[in-house]
């Protein structure tokens, strides 16, 4: 059996080169990830061109995910290179423009002095670093340092518990997705999603520019953790970014958060990617720890659609070789436990939410080869792939950009079709795919779920269980 669960792997330095992505691309990654924190826009359309490539030369599908950075705050440069803070010391945080030093650095976030009071913790690097706030005067907060230790260039800046007055989309986050659309990635993700209103900025620039990607939440504050079921609704997917999540609220609240999230996604037919820090050893080493191993095994256990690698191959060693860990992880973990069905108590609450519930279950009892959606926006496909189904799951559409739109969706595999004009052509179409593909033979029963007339979108109203080689006797 194939892997269901899908990976999603971050594209840096270490994996950027053609023959590195073409190398990622057969290990097996379904998303590649450009994170917009770091890069420019020349080096993201280069991978972005390689990665296409690399698909269409292996017959893959490959989404592309542009991850917008989001009102992340960072602190300026140290130009005599990185500092070492030590406990005790006095740091101050300014909002001026001054050279890094030991004593003090800048950060762009004009908001901070007014944000912070005394008595609140100020994290570096993804809490490597802590400081205390002891005072503030002007532009400058002054800090005793709690946690010492090595801080750089631009590392990330966060206040835990202080609600901070940055937008929800900064200006470079509006110039990236503009950028983004137009270059035509797949998905889209937003950084430090604090309320569900957050993702009607960026329908609403989707609609300025004339594409409508589905667009990721990324949870990351705890703002976002107390308002999950109301984000997850307002989102078309979500993503548990543990990394700032982890420095934003107490660390041993992130698998809860987890848990959480991919029950309620699964309820709303909404994709979950489970990131950071998964298999974070082997940025270094070959083979990653057993805490790892399980960590990826139990995010394949608890529903999620997709597992994410960021370091591990954007800047690691071994890129490869934790993609192909990563698969192998996931792959064993599904052929142990898919079987154990993931029940899903909650009733569907439309039609097209009944007929992919009946199709799951019609597809089990009658033992079908697949479950075959026709889908124009993957919103059916998504229906059908939350029951989380052993069988085989082939989403069918004409929009050659849906493709790439279901590539973080667990189990979907999509293919491009001609427009049908009536239900028979498109029983023909799923016939001819399988039998191409090798993956039926005659006699061989397949659930199909589709809709009249065909092309209407949210009319998904028929179900049928189709017997290969019955199509092909009506057409001839
Ligand atoms: N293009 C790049 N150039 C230099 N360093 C990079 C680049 N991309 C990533 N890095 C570094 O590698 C680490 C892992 O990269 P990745 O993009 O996966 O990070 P992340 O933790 O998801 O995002 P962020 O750094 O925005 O918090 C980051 O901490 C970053 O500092
Ligand atoms: C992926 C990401 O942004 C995080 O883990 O914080
Ligand atoms: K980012
Ligand atoms: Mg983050």
């Amino acid at each position: 059996m194939t892997r269901r669960a899908k990976i999603v792997s971050t594209i840096g330095p270490a994996c950027s080169s053609t023959e590195q992505i073409t190398a990622l691309v057969e290990a097996g990654i379904d998303v590649a990830r450009l994170n917009m924190s770091h890069g420019d826009y020349p080096d993201h359309e280069a991978v972005f061109h390689r990665i296409r490539a690399a698909a269409d030369a292996t017959g893959r599908g490959v989404g592309i995910l542009a991850d917008l950075q989001g009102p992340k705050i960072r602190i300026g440069r140290f130009p005599d290179g990185p500092v070492r803070l030590t406990v005790g010391d006095e740091f101050t945080v300014t909002t001026d423009d001054v050279p890094g030093s030991r004593r003090e650095v800048s950060t762009t976030y004009k908001g901070l002095p007014g944000d912070v009071s005394p008595g609140d913790s100020v994290l570096i690097d993804d809490g490597r670093v802590a400081l205390k706030v002891t005072g503030v005067d002007g532009n400058h907060v002054r800090t005793t340092v709690t946690v010492g230790g090595m801080i750089s260039d631009n590392k990330g800046l966060n206040l835990p518990g202080v609600p901070v007055s940055v937008p929800a989309l900064t200006d470079k986050d509006e110039r990236d997705l503009r950028w983004a659309l137009r270059l035509g990635v797949d998905l889209v993700a937003l950084s430090f999603v604090r309320t569900p209103a957050d993702a009607d900025i960026c329908y609403q620039i989707m609609e300025e520019e004339g594409v409508r990607v589905p667009l990721i939440g990324k949870i990351e504050k705890p703002q976002a953790v107390e308002r999950l079921p109301e984000i997850v609704a307002a989102f078309d997917g979500i993503m548990v970014a543990r990394g700032d999540l982890g420095v934003e609220l107490p660390l041993e609240q992130v698998p809860i958060v987890q848990k959480r999230a991919i029950e309620l996604c699964r309820e709303k037919a909404r994709p979950v990617i489970v990131a950071t820090q998964m298999l974070e050893s082997m940025i270094s080493a070959p083979r990653p720890t057993r805490a790892e191993t399980s960590d990826v095994a139990n995010a394949v256990f608890e529903g999620a659609d997709a597992v994410m690698l960021s370091g591990e191959t954007s800047v690691g060693q071994y890129p490869i070789e934790s993609v192909l860990t990563m698969s192998r992880i996931v792959q064993t973990a599904e052929e142990a436990a898919l079987q154990a069905t993931h029940t899903l108590h909650r009733m569907p609450e439309t039609v097209g939410g009944a007929i992919a519930r009946a199709a799951a279950e019609v597809g089990a009892i009658v033992h079908a080869e697949a479950l075959a959606a026709f889908t124009m926006s993957g919103e059916t496909a998504r229906r059908l792939s939350r029951y989380r189904s052993p069988i085989p799951l082939l989403a069918f559409t004409s929009v050659p950009a849906v493709r790439g739109r279901l590539a973080h969706v667990w189990g979907v595999e999509t293919f491009v079709v001609p427009h049908a004009d009536h239900t028979d052509a498109m029983f023909a179409q799923v016939e001819q795919a399988l039998l191409e593909l090798g993956r039926c033979q005659k006699g061989d029963k397949v659930v199909v779920v589709a809709g009249s007339p065909p092309g209407t979108h949210g009319s998904t109203n028929a179900l049928r269980v189709h017997i290969i080689g019955d199509a092909i006797t009506v057409q001839h």
